[in-house]
């Protein structure tokens, strides 16, 4: 795994969107994995301002999102859905038919995710995916347990998941007890990843991943089996601070 280390959250945004427009302007029609949280909304910062310069375009990009709340309405302003739309899909020239994100609303949570990893098949795969990390070594919403899923699937959120995600929300019961999210094999099938990671709250997530054994305790340990994983961090998610 190799590590950016950064020594501001800006640095951090501006490395990570300097990946994506690579990747885009390489291949214009990629398949990108995207995730949510307070994380990457700098890296979608700087993409917004990249595109407003003419230096990278979203025509024929195909987007497929990690996870998703369940239940969960899309006009939610706390569905990632609502989140997607104002940090980059209503500020960039990503097609809407192009743009894939796990339906909060479905009743048939099975076929909807099994219906999204097959599409993601059918684009070919994901070329590159972003990801944040939980607290508790989440990776997408694939939470610590003995075994982790394989497959896009419907899973329950861990207590300290619903405690950190509550600062979104107007208060904790608001917070679903649920959500959707790629599996493990989805996200490790993907060609590139990028592990963002800031602050002191991701300190002891990142060094069980940089240091620990491969463990379903701490999914994002996971990556280790995976050639291309690219951590970009801050010095507090590192532990490199006086
Ligand atoms: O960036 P945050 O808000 O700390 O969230 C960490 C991760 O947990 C999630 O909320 C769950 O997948 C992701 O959206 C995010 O990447």
């Amino acid at each position: 795994m190799r590590v950016i280390l950064c020594n501001t959250y800006e640095e951090l945004s501006k490395n990570a969107a300097k990946l994506v427009a690579s990747q885009i302007c390489l291949k214009p029609n990629c398949v990108l994995g995207l995730a949510t949280g307070a994380t990457p909304i700098g890296m979608y910062e700087e993409l917004v301002r990249l595109y407003n310069a003419g230096e990278i375009d979203f025509k024929d990009v195909v987007t497929f999102n990690l996870d998703e709340y369940y239940p969960i309405s899309p006009d939610n302003p706390q569905s990632y859905h609502y989140f997607m739309n104002q940090h980059l899909c209503g500020r960039v020239n990503l097609a809407p038919e192009n743009v894939h994100i796990l339906n909060g609303e479905t009743d048939d949570p099975e076929t909807e995710c099994d219906a999204f990893d097959a599409l993601i098949e059918s684009c070919d795969g994901i070329d590159l995916q972003i990801l944040g990390i939980g607290r508790n070594g989440h990776i997408g919403f694939n939470e610590p347990d003995d075994a982790l899923n394989t497959s896009t699937h419907i899973t329950d959120l861990t207590e300290s998941t619903i405690e950190a995600n509550a600062r979104f929300f107007d208060s904790i019961e608001s917070v679903p007890k649920q959500a959707l999210t790629m599996g493990i094999a989805t996200i490790l099938k993907s060609r590139k990843i990028i592990l963002l990671a800031n602050g002191k709250e991701k300190h002891d997530a990142v060094s069980q991943l940089l240091t620990e054994e491969i463990d379903t305790e701490v999914p994002a340990t996971m990556l280790k089996v995976h050639p291309d994983v690219v951590l970009i961090c801050d010095r507090e998610a590192y532990g490199d601070v006086d």
